[in-house]
């Protein structure tokens, strides 16, 4: 029988028993074919679905692991915000401080909060120096009740948040990628952090509704290589001697632009080498105190001529006093929705002290508060960007501001030093770690 059925297929024995069969076959075929073409489109829809689910499940982990792992964002995040960002006066101001675990950043925000305003800090945390002293200032400004986002003001969406949640009347922009001589090194943070974050902010600014008054820290360094003292700012700034100074004059140009198109109200102030209590350990004044006590040598460069250098150092609190009174008279930015209704106020001011002082003379007045002889090398001024001497004219900003500096350099590093021991545990007895 089986045969049989075996003949038939092969060797069929009538025509139309042919066309039959090969129909038959034909069906089968195409029967194997759609059953196949359906087991395909089958994987085909299950492939779909699993990429499908991969994807939003990627998705998931992406945003899930934004409010897991990202510092910003949130609920409770908001709310803490929010809370920072209340102010506690008639009349009073809310500002976001870029920079806020940064030297000037966190005295701006401690004198702010302590006078009823609201304050934001944002700050990368990044290592150019000893991170801890930026987390110390955190824990300071939070105690006080001021809450500081880790966050880059280059992250767009950060700032968009930042300014849906709160809205902050000013900016004090005083994120930047400091120092003169490092710029040699690493020439790239100065444009990340100078140009790109400072556009990114302003950005941010002219989108926000209400845009906030913008006050942000240019530099004395835009002098540059000019010779006519004391620095005035009707003085031409077109010979920076670093990149840093390039950065913060191209900065002065740029929110030049955003206030002339968008409306935005900005103040800048150049700062004279500022200095005091909870201050950069990459500057001279705090590197030769740590040297000193650790009995390491300090280099104090010379001019090309053998001049000593010298710097108009600005103590930190006379400083403050500059930001708060260019925060309390900055005018109204006049944009909305990206648009100028009509022209808004430009400033610059120098923040100097107006006394200029040796570098060899900064180093005796360490010696004497901490009672300790430094081991002194000289060196040539290496080409790197230094300049060999800063003096500002401080009469604009005397007349505008009522800024009035008040503190001498050893009145100034006399309090510096006292925190510096007590900070990094020395005893009384100086040199004496406790
Ligand atoms: O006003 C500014 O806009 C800038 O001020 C500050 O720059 P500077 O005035 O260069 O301060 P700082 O480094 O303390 O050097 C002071 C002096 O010590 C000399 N110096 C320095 C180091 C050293 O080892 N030896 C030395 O002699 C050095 O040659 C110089 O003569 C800020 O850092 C900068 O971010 C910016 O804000």
């Amino acid at each position: 029988m089986m045969m049989r059925v075996l003949e038939d297929e092969l060797f069929p024995s009538t025509p139309g028993k042919v066309k039959i069969e090969r129909t038959h076959a034909a069906n089968r075929q195409l029967h194997r074919c759609f059953a196949s073409t359906s087991t395909l489109f089958l994987w085909a829809l299950l492939l779909i679905a699993l990429t499908a689910s991969y994807l939003s499940f990627q998705s998931f982990v992406d945003t899930s692991s934004r409010y897991f792992t990202a510092s910003w964002g949130g609920l409770h995040w908001e709310r803490q915000i929010r809370a920072s960002a209340a102010v506690r006066r008639e009349d009073g101001i809310a500002v976001l401080v870029t920079g806020a675990a940064g030297f000037v950043g966190t005295h701006v925000s401690l004198a702010l909060r302590r006078r009823g305003d609201g304050v934001v800090g944002l700050d990368n945390f990044n290592a150019y120096y000893d991170p801890s002293l930026k987390k110390a200032r955190k824990a300071l400004l939070a105690s006080h009740g001021v809450f500081v986002v880790e966050g880059d003001v280059n992250d767009a969406r950060l700032l968009a948040k930042l300014f849906d949640t709160v809205p902050f009347t000013h900016v004090m922009h005083l994120a930047a990628q400091a120092g003169v001589r490092y710029a040699i090194e690493n020439p790239a943070s100065y444009v990340h952090s100078n140009v790109a974050g400072l556009v990114t902010l302003l950005e941010a600014c002219k989108s926000a509704d209400p845009q906030p008054s913008v006050v942000w820290a240019s530099s004395s360094s835009v002098y540059g290589l000019n010779d006519k003292v004391p620095f005035s700012e009707l003085d031409g700034t077109d010979r920076p001697a670093s990149l840093y100074a390039a950065t913060k004059k191209a900065g002065e140009e740029i929110t030049h632009c955003y206030n002339h198109i968008y409306g935005l109200s900005i103040t800048g102030l150049r700062f004279f080498t500022v200095y005091g209590p909870w201050g950069r350990p990459d500057m001279a004044y705090f590197s030769f105190t740590r040297n000193i006590l650790q009995g390491k040598p300090i280099t104090v460069f010379r001019g090309r001529d053998g001049t000593d250098l010298a710097r108009d150092f600005t103590y930190i609190d006379d400083v403050v006093k500059g930001c708060v009174a260019a925060l309390d008279t900055a005018e109204a930015s006049t944009g909305s929705g990206g648009r100028k209704r009509s022209p808004a106020q430009y400033r610059i001011y120098n923040l100097g002290n107006t006394s200029p002082v040796t570098v060899p003379a900064l180093v005796g007045i360490l010696e004497r508060h901490l009672k300790m002889k430094a081991k002194k090398n000289v060196a040539e001024m290496p080409g790197n960007g230094d300049v060999p001497f800063t003096h500002a004219n401080i009469s604009l900003a005397r007349a505008e501001l009522g800024y009035k500096p008040t503190t001498n350099l050893e009145t100034g590093l006399k309090k510096f030093v006292k925190w510096y021991l007590s900070y990094y545990g020395y005893s009384r007895r100086v040199g004496n770690k406790s």
